[in-house]
């Protein structure tokens, strides 16, 4: 079991942590979810003692990382890859971590066994590591002492689609012995693959701390996606309709709420030419984003973020007489 409470931390002026809680229930796997410089690192490094919090608790099976009697046999940690001494052989690494923790050494094989690092590999030195195997590595290290806690810091860093495909059964396998992992990303659908619950953070916040098909049902909103000849006039038309709009990677715009009848009719009303037009089910990368947008623009601190659903941008913009598109009120 993981809890953290109230946990703030500042460096110089960057508050990376403005007060955060959750907890990790064993026998599950909980994603700690978050853009870059979200703060997830800095909590991670907490709860192993890597870092010292400004006030709140980060606590393990009740007990702080440095209270821990037998630490590696109590929680298995990945953080960054690359954490090894490099000129050694895997073997030689996972040997020197059992022994200096008192760990019998009949447990190497059966861990590199269980992250999949054939013989040939483990005899080989960690410099000739791809990042994909360094991961292997870091995870056989965080198993050496049959922990019941797991704590992986981005573990989908690195790995190929085989890879990713293996950390997700390897994660499920493990919450399904019993055991209690929290797994950081910043990528939101690798981690819900995966999640049973999910706590989004973003600006030292939590922003969301639900199971995982409940955060895609009350986040997730159907909308449109539409391409325009002139997508920045569309986005300032939709816009001025009252109609929440996206611009997405690939030059086109996610319009919540609204349907492609509704975009369609305003477009042509206003001359612009669309090239594709179409309605979307709400996804969890929308869900994502939105939460995220959030924590750009806070609610007040009246409405908690993790029950309240996102509410629309009130529009301060008003339609033509003639208008048949009606400016979204609410999205359910
Ligand atoms: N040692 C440090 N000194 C100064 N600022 C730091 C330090 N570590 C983290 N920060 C800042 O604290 C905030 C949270 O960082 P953190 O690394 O925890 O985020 P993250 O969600 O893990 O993001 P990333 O995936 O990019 O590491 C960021 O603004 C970061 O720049």
């Amino acid at each position: 079991m993981i809890e953290v409470a109230e946990l703030t931390k500042r460096y110089g002026s960057t508050v990376a942590l403005g007060g955060v809680g959750f907890s990790v229930p064993p026998g599950s796997v909980t994603g700690l979810l978050g853009p870059n410089g979200a703060g997830k690192t800095t909590i991670v490094k907490i709860l192993l003692g890597l870092v010292r919090q400004d006030t709140g608790r980060a606590l393990i099976h009740g007990e702080r990382y440095r209270d821990l009697t037998a630490p590696l046999r109590t929680v298995g940690a990945l953080l960054e890859a690359g954490c090894a001494h490099r000129g050694r052989t895997a073997r030689r690494h996972l040997r020197w971590l059992a022994r200096s923790n008192r760990i019998p050494l009949s447990r190497i094989d059966a861990v590199l066994e269980q992250v999949g690092l054939p013989d040939r590999a483990a005899r080989a030195r960690i410099s000739a590591f791809s990042l994909g195997m360094t991961q292997r590595l870091g995870l056989a290290a965080a198993l050496l002492g049959d922990p019941d806690v797991l704590v992986l810091d981005e573990p989908v860093n690195g790995l190929d689609a085989e890879g990713i495909i293996w950390l997700r059964s390897f994660l499920r396998r493990q919450a399904d012995q019993g055991r209690t992992v929290l797994v950081s990303s910043h990528l939101m659908t690798e981690v819900a693959r995966t999640a049973d619950r999910l706590v989004v953070i973003g600006g030292g916040r939590v922003l969301a701390d639900l199971p995982t098909d409940e955060l895609i049902e009350r986040y997730a909103r159907p909308g449109v996606r539409v391409t325009a000849r002139d997508p920045a006039r569309l986005a300032a038309v939709l816009r001025g309709a009252g109609w929440e709009v996206r611009p997405l990677p690939d030059g086109a715009l996610s319009v919540t709420g609204a349907t492609a009848g509704q975009v369609g009719d305003l477009a042509g009303r206003h001359r612009i030419v669309l090239e594709s037009l179409g309605g979307t089910s709400g996804s969890l990368e929308d869900a994502y984003l939105d939460l995220v947008a959030r924590a750009d623009n806070p609610p007040p601190p009246a409405s908690p973020p993790s029950s309240a659903p996102a509410t629309p941008r009130p529009s301060t913009a008003t339609l033509p007489p003639s208008s048949a598109v009606t400016p979204r009120k609410d999205s359910r």
